[in-house]
């Protein structure tokens, strides 16, 4: 069932390990781009609020008769200098403001779907951000039909597989998380997990932890942003508190050792976004990135945009521009799409039909 939440008992994330075929490495590395463009691949951590390009925040501002602080398409993209996640986070709410009625949202989820296709996404599993419309009068019903209507149709239409899982912003109370999560419950069969994101460092996950609690009883995947640019111990409660089966970025895990001894022990994946670390400062360049190291440990690492229309990429530039500058090769390349099928929420049937085809790709290099 395309964008269901599936309550019955969800397969664990260790239930199908894919394993690289030797053959691959004769592949010449000149076709790595190619190749890197060509795979198939799952996108695990993308915010769709994140996805709304200056055109089409202008084209619904003027369709909504909504006024925005920007004189131009142009003015707005140069507006786009980020030192740090507030600084885009500021940007990134008031974008989203354009957005009133539910086929704003299918308009937005869809040019997200359309451009994922283009790159050979062949799953995705959205975050949405209720909060930051409803806090406006937009009601949860609009949010969660637009944006679900547009799931419904990628699977038929653009042979995209797509899923949404609710965020609650940290930021906000855990009062609010609960009013929020109430309103979506008459909605639960259009989402398939909560997470948790906005503002990180001074809202440790431990503040959310009798909503996460709630949503794991209610058979919801969990997952969370953590060590974005909070503490490793952000990660660790987010996995011991929190208890969810992926964490969002997570590269300030390389700090501590016994934190990555225990990510790569239990495959819990982590959703990394190369193009968003260097954008909001985590990183000083690409180069410097750890995404090599985090794959060198073990770990179930993934490649994902983010908030693509604000970084510069969506997936295949994420994919390009990061082993460009890092020098990772076709068996990561391979690692990082098999991670991307392992950790995704879909049962072991589906993940393994997906590196099927993976696999079929690198054969035909
Ligand atoms: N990178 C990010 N970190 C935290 N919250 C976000 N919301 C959208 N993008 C985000
Ligand atoms: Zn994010």
């Amino acid at each position: 069932m395309l964008c269901g939440n599936h309550n019955a008992d969800f397969p664990t994330m260790t239930d199908y390990r894919p394993v690289f075929d030797q053959n691959f490495g004769k592949i010449s590395a000149e076709r790595l781009p190619e190749l890197l463009r060509a795979m198939p691949k799952a996108e695990l951590h993308m915010h769709i609020e994140g996805s709304l390009e200056p055109e089409l925040i202008f084209a619904l501002a003027q369709r909504n008769g909504v006024a925005i602080p920007y004189a131009s398409v142009e003015e707005l993209r140069r507006a786009y200098a980020f030192t740090n996640l507030q600084s885009f986070l500021d940007i990134y709410y008031a974008g989203a403001s354009v957005l009133l009625k539910e086929q704003d949202f299918y308009d937005m989820a869809w040019a997200y779907l359309e451009r994922a296709a283009a790159d050979n996404v062949v799953r995705t599993e959205m975050f949405f951000d209720p909060q930051t419309h409803t806090a406006r009068g937009v009601p949860m019903e609009t949010v969660v039909n637009g944006l679900h209507r547009a799931c419904a149709d990628a699977q038929p239409k653009l042979g995209v597989s797509a899923a949404l899982i609710l965020c609650f912003l940290r930021h906000l109370s855990e009062e609010e998380a609960f009013e929020t999560l109430e309103q979506a419950l008459p909605f639960r069969d259009k989402f398939i997990g909560v997470g948790l994101d906005s503002s990180e460092v001074g809202h440790p996950p431990e503040k959310f932890a009798r909503v996460f609690a709630r949503c794991r009883e209610l058979g919801f995947h969990l997952v969370a942003h953590a060590g974005e640019e909070g503490p490793p111990a952000y990660v660790w409660s987010a996995l011991d508190v929190l208890k969810v089966e992926r964490v969002d970025h997570g590269v300030q895990s390389a700090k501590d050792p016994a934190l990555m001894k225990r990510l790569a022990q239990d495959r819990i994946p982590l959703t990394v976004c190369p193009l968003s670390n260097l954008k909001l400062c985590v990183f000083p360049d690409l180069a410097q990135h750890n995404l090599g190291a985090l794959l060198d440990a073990g770990l179930v690492a993934t490649v994902n945009s983010d908030d693509p229309a604000y970084f510069g990429g969506y997936m295949n530039q994420n994919f390009t521009q990061t082993f460009a500058a890092t020098g990772l090769d076709v068996q990561q390349a391979w690692q990082l799409a098999a991670n991307s099928f392992e950790g995704s929420f879909i049962d072991a049937a589906a993940k393994r039909a997906y590196v099927d085809r993976l696999n079929a790709v690198f054969a035909s290099f």
